[in-house]
C-alpha cells in the first residue's frame, strides 16, 4: 500500500507542486488549506506523514504537532518553516517532530527525508506505538570523539562510567547526540551483546505508557488484540534508553519508579510478575532539577536516574570541533547518496564557522546531506547553504563603516537578521538610511 501524505500548506501552488511531485514518486497525497481541514483529517484517517507549514492562517505547525502527537502518535511530522524559525523549529524537534525543512527547498530534499525515515521503520504496524528496540553491534554505532577539552572530557566520563552498572542521565540540548552517547554506554559496558531499547518518552501518550513498559495481555483493554512485550522485557539483560525522559507524567513517573525499585513489571491485565535486570540511561534537554523544584518530576525518581551524570557539550561550546564532525557528515552523505563531494567551499566554511547551530550535531548533519544532494560540483558552494545558516550570528560592531566593507549582501543579511527584519533598525545598524537600505535589498534581490 502507498504510504499516505498529508501536506497542510495555504500557499495553493506550492501545495500543488509538492503533491504532484510526491505522487509521481508513488506516495498516496492529500492537502489540507488550514489547520481546522487538517485536524478534521488526521481524526479521520491515518497517514504515515504529516508535512506542515509552521505559519498557517488559523493555526500553528507546533499546535498541530501537539494534535497529531496525541491523536495518531505514529504518524511523523515534519514541519516547513521560513527563514529565522529555526530556534521554533527545534523546539519542535524537542516536542517530537521528525525533522524540519526550511523554505525555499527542492522538492528532493522533502523526498530525502521521507525515504530515510522510511527505509528506517518499514514494518512500522500504524496502530501500535513503534518499538524502537535495537540490538546494537559495535560497527552500527559509529561515534567521532571531538577534538575539544569538552568532548574528550565527556568521552573520557562515557568510558568510565559504561562497564558500571550505574544508572547515567545524559544532560544536553537537542541533538546534541545524546542517543549516540547512551549508545556508546551500553557498548562500553558488559551488556552490549543485549538489546538496547530507546524509548521516546515525549512521543507516549499517558494513557498507554504503562502497556509501553510493562506490556499487556490480550484482552486487557480495547484494542489489546493480543500480548504486547513492553520495554522492560525487550530490554532485559541490557539497556533501556529513556529519551526525554522529563516529559513522562506525573503517574507514569510513579509506575516508572516502582519498577525500578522493585526491579520487576507486572504487564497490564496480568496477574504475573516478572523480573528484569535492565539497565536504564536517562536523557533529557531540559533542566530536570528545575522541573524536580517546580514539582513537576519527582525527586526520588530523579535521584535514582541520575547515580551519574554525563552533560553533553552544544556544538556551539565546541566549535573546534565542528570541521571533524563536518568532515564524517560529509562521508557519511556521500556514500549513502553515492556522491562525491570533497568539502565545502570557502564561503560555506565561513558560513559554518558564524552559524551558531541550534540544533546541534543533527541540524550540521541535516544540512550537510541536503546540501551534497543538491551540489553538482567538487566543493559545496553557498547557493545550496539554507539561508539560516548563512545569516551569520555574529555580532556586528555597533557602528560599522559600511562604506569600507566589501561583502555588502552579508552584511545587510546580518544586520536585519541582528534587527529582527525591522528595515528601520538595520538601516540605523548599518549607518544607511532606510531608502539606501531598500535600493540595496533590490540590487541583491533580497526578498523579506
Ligand atoms: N559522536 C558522534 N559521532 C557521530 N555522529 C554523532 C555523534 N553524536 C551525534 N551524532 C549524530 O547526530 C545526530 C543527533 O544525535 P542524537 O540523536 O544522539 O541526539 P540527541 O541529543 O539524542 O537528540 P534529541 O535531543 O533530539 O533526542 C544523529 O544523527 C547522530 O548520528
Amino acid at each position: 500500500m502507498a504510504q499516505q501524505i498529508h501536506i497542510v500548506e495555504d500557499d495553493v501552488a506550492f501545495g500543488k507542486m509538492l503533491t504532484t511531485f510526491l505522487e509521481r514518486k508513488g506516495f498516496a497525497v492529500s492537502v489540507s488549506l488550514s489547520g481546522e481541514n487538517a485536524r478534521k483529517m488526521l481524526t479521520d484517517k491515518t497517514f504515515h506523514f504529516l508535512i506542515t507549514d509552521l505559519k498557517l492562517p488559523d493555526d500553528s505547525g507546533l499546535a498541530l504537532l501537539e494534535f497529531s502527537q496525541k491523536i495518531a502518535p505514529n504518524t511523523k511530522v515534519i514541519l516547513m518553516t521560513g527563514y529565522a524559525e529555526v530556534d521554533t523549529a527545534v523546539k519542535a524537534i524537542k516536542k517530537g517532530a521528525l525533522d524540519y525543512i526550511s523554505k525555499p527547498f527542492r522538492p528532493e530534499e522533502l523526498l530525502m527525508i521521507i525515504e530515510e525515515e522510511t527505509s528506517k521503520s518499514k514494518d512500522v504496524d500504524l496502530n501500535f506505538t513503534e518499538t524502537k528496540t535495537e540490538p546494537i553491534s559495535a560497527p552500527e554505532t559509529k561515534f567521532v570523539v571531538g577534538i575539544s577539552e569538552s568532548s574528550k572530557k565527556f568521552n573520557e566520563y562515557l568510558k568510565l562510567v559504561g562497564p558500571t552498572d550505574m544508572c547515567v542521565l545524559i544532560q544536553g540540548e537537542s541533538g546534541t547526540g545524546k542517543e549516540v552517547a547512551a549508545k556508546a554506554i551500553h557498548k562500553y559496558s558488559s551488556r552490549y551483546n543485549k538489546n538496547f531499547v530507546a524509548v521516546d518518552c515525549g512521543a507516549i501518550p499517558k494513557e498507554i505508557a504503562a502497556s509501553e513498559f510493562f506490556g499487556h495481555v490480550k484482552g486487557s483493554f480495547t484494542g489489546a488484540v493480543n500480548d504486547k512485550m513492553g520495554h522492560f522485557e525487550a530490554a532485559n539483560g541490557g539497556t533501556l534508553f529513556l529519551d526525554e525522559v522529563g516529559n513522562l507524567s506525573y503517574e507514569n513517573q510513579i509506575q516508572l519508579l516502582r519498577a525500578l525499585q522493585e526491579r520487576r513489571i507486572k504487564p497490564v491485565g496480568s496477574n504475573t510478575e516478572i523480573d528484569v535486570d535492565v539497565r536504564i540511561l536517562s536523557a533529557t534537554n531540559e533542566d530536570l532539577l528545575k522541573a524536580v523544584s517546580e514539582g513537576k518530576f519527582r525527586e526520588d525518581l530523579y535521584h535514582r536516574l541520575n547515580e551519574f551524570s554525563v552533560h553533553i557539550p552544544s556544538l556551539h561550546e565546541r566549535k573546534e570541533d565542528l570541521f571533524m564532525f563536518t568532515e564524517y557528515f560529509l562521508a557519511e552523505a556521500n556514500q549513502s547518496l553515492q556522491k562525491e563531494v570533497v568539502g565545502l567551499s570557502k564561503e560555506v566554511e565561513e558560513a559554518f564557522k558564524n552559524y551558531a547551530w541550534p540544533g546541534n550535531l543533527r541540524e550540521l548533519k541535516n544540512v550537510i546531506k541536503r546540501s551534497v544532494l543538491l551540489t553538482n560540483s567538487a566543493v559545496i558552494p553557498l547557493e545550496v547553504i539554507p539561508k539560516e545558516v548563512l545569516f551569520s550570528e555574529k555580532k556586528q560592531k555597533n557602528s560599522v563603516d559600511f562604506s569600507k566593507e566589501s561583502n555588502e549582501k552579508q552584511l545587510i543579511l546580518n544586520a536585519l537578521k541582528e534587527a529582527d527584519f525591522n528595515k528601520t533598525k538595520a538601516a540605523k545598524m548599518l549607518n544607511i538610511t532606510r531608502k539606501t537600505l531598500y535600493n540595496k535589498l533590490e540590487l541583491y534581490k533580497i526578498e523579506l
